[in-house]
């Protein structure tokens, strides 16, 4: 009997193997490993000068790695045949100044064989009014909005999107969203570099926490956050936790963090409730804003590379 074909397992849409990148004597990235699912929204979070664009654009083919292994759609980052196939967004600039807007969006869509409707794209990112503003004369955010049209406009297999949202309004940030949306119900693998941990936390299949230039934690947004719940509440800060401990069943935990927001861990339930609300009121404390919430990926990412600034 003819065995069945043994699908070969997807090759990931960017494979990095023990990466190392240094500038001058510091080393930016550090024997850092990472692999991003074909069709999957992988966003890359750490603290500034962690190390993300520094990986995003080694695999873009920008930078040269010192050591370590990238594949990109199993090929090398510089390798020619990867340019159809992969969009990139970059942190800033790329267009000369005084290019028009759709000028420059056609002329990318001139690279790809079946690129989509530059139009349509500058009507979907509210780009419409300025198809013919020079890009120095766009607002910071349209700048931006016209990298990520660039990016997408090529129907890659890849796209790298680097911080993306940063610096866009309300209604802007949505509309990247939904095009990210859209880009992975198509099949698209993204990748994308982010400080807004709502943002990983709605979009992202997976999340890779980087710190000083190696992974700290990866994994998707529910198994990092994971499933236990927290009470949290504002209130006076430096209240005497020890004597709420006390009051709290068995294997809670109870810390300040910043000053006058309280969290409390353990078995959350009506228990532990009655108890830190009874506590609050016999010391004539208003716990205000009191919330019970599984642990977000700030607090994960706070707990994992602390909170001194960079
Ligand atoms: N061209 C360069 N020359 C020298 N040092 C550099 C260069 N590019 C980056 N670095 C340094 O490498 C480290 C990593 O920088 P990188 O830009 O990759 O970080 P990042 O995680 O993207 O930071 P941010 O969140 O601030 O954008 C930083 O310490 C930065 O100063």
């Amino acid at each position: 009997m003819e065995s069945p074909a043994v699908e070969p397992a997807a090759e990931p849409a960017v494979e990095i193997i023990e990466l190392v990148k240094r500038y001058g004597g510091a080393t930016a990235i550090d024997g850092l490993t990472l692999r991003a699912g074909r069709g999957a929204v992988t966003a890359v979070l750490g603290p500034n000068g962690a190390g993300k664009t520094s990986t995003v654009e080694i695999c873009e083919g920008f930078r040269k790695a010192d050591a370590g292994t990238v594949r990109v759609l199993g090929l090398p980052p510089d390798a020619p045949a990867l340019r159809p196939k992969v969009g990139v967004m970059l942190q800033s600039g790329g267009v000369p100044p005084a290019m028009r807007c759709g000028e420059w969006l056609r002329l990318v869509a001139r690279f790809y064989a079946r690129p989509l409707d530059a139009g349509t794209l500058l009507t979907r990112l509210g780009l419409s009014d300025h198809v013919r503003t020079p890009y120095r004369r766009l607002s910071g955010g349209q700048q931006q909005r016209l990298s990520l049209a660039a990016a997408v406009i090529g129907r890659p297999e890849l796209v790298f999107l680097d911080e993306p949202t940063a610096g866009l309004d309300p209604q802007a940030r949505h509309a990247c969203w939904e095009l990210v949306g859209e880009l992975r119900s198509a099949g698209v693998s993204v990748v994308l570099t982010t400080h807004h941990m709502d943002e990983a936390e709605r979009l992202a299949d997976q999340v890779v926490i980087i710190d000083r230039g190696r992974v700290v934690a990866e994994g998707s947004p529910a198994a990092l956050t994971g499933a236990e719940r927290q009470l949290r509440f504002r209130a006076r800060p430096g209240l005497a936790l020890e004597e709420l401990l006390n009051a709290l069943p068995a294997g809670s935990a109870a810390k300040e963090s910043p000053a006058g927001h309280y969290i409390i861990e353990g078995q959350v339930g009506p228990e532990l409730l009655a108890t830190a609300t009874a506590w609050c009121a016999a010391e004539g404390v208003m716990a205000d804003d009191l919330s019970i919430e599984r642990r977000t990926l700030e607090d994960v990412f706070l707990e994992l590379t602390g909170r001194e600034l960079r």
